[in-house]
């Protein structure tokens, strides 16, 4: 089974791209998603969290987003530190699943995936762009969030011009019927491919 990665800046489109992968039968493991599930599961995770960020990193025993997320995304070495819990029980979590799945292949869909330098993990890596512009006004419509917050972790990530050149697929996701095309070409090119 081959492993493909899915990424793309905030905003960018990835779990809609996704989405249309799995209605192509693909297996969708979503890094952001499955990333909060283990904060909240995990006992060692936990305890590194509450160590980092003090009590208020759960509240009612939930993981405290926001508090965290006003935290990390203004300081660069928290976040990192951040990372350096969450990622490494991400990429296992990830592992045992894909073995458990039954298909030609299947996509770890995760917003840092260049940023970690991760492309070796990957037999193929497909980057969703979209304008800046896009990204803020569709996050400005989806979250709650200001334009500081969106620019706050758009400045954590890379971009799309350092990403580009590293991609095996790129899908500009600004018009969705075109996007749909592209993802049916690009799982003809992958299953083609092995
Ligand atoms: C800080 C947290 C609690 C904020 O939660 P929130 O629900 O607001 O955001 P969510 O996780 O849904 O992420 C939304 C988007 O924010 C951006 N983002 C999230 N984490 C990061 C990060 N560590 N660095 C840069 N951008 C990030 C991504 O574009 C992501 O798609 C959460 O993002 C988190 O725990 N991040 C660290 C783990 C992580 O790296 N997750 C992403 C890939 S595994
Ligand atoms: N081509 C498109 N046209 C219009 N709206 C779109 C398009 N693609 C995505 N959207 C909308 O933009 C928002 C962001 O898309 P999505 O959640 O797929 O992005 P993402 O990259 O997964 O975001 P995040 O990094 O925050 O997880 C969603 O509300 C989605 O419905």
């Amino acid at each position: 089974m081959k492993i493909i990665g899915l990424t793309g800046g905030i905003g960018s489109g990835k779990t809609t791209v996704a989405k249309m992968f799995e209605e192509l039968g693909v297996p969708i493991y979503n890094s952001d998603l499955e990333a909060k599930k283990l904060m909240h599961t995990s006992k060692t995770i936990r305890k590194k969290l509450v160590d980092l960020f003090g009590e208020t990193a759960y509240q009612d025993g939930k993981l405290n987003r926001s508090y965290i997320a006003k935290s990390v995304f203004n300081d660069p070495k928290l976040l990192k530190r951040l990372n350096k819990i969450v990622h490494p029980v991400v990429r296992k979590h990830f592992v045992k699943w894909s073995e458990t799945q039954n298909a030609p292949y299947v996509i770890q869909e995760t917003a840092l995936l260049f940023e970690n330098d991760a492309q070796g993990l990957y037999d193929k890596v497909i980057l969703v762009t979209a304008p800046m512009e896009v990204r803020i006004k569709r996050l400005l419509e989806r979250d709650n969030a200001t334009r500081e917050e969106i620019l706050a972790r758009m400045n954590n990530q890379l971009e799309d011009s350092k990403k580009l050149p590293l991609a095996d697929y790129v899908i500009e996701n600004v018009n969705l019927e075109k996007t749909s095309a592209k993802v049916d070409e690009i799982h003809s090119r992958i299953l083609d491919f092995y």
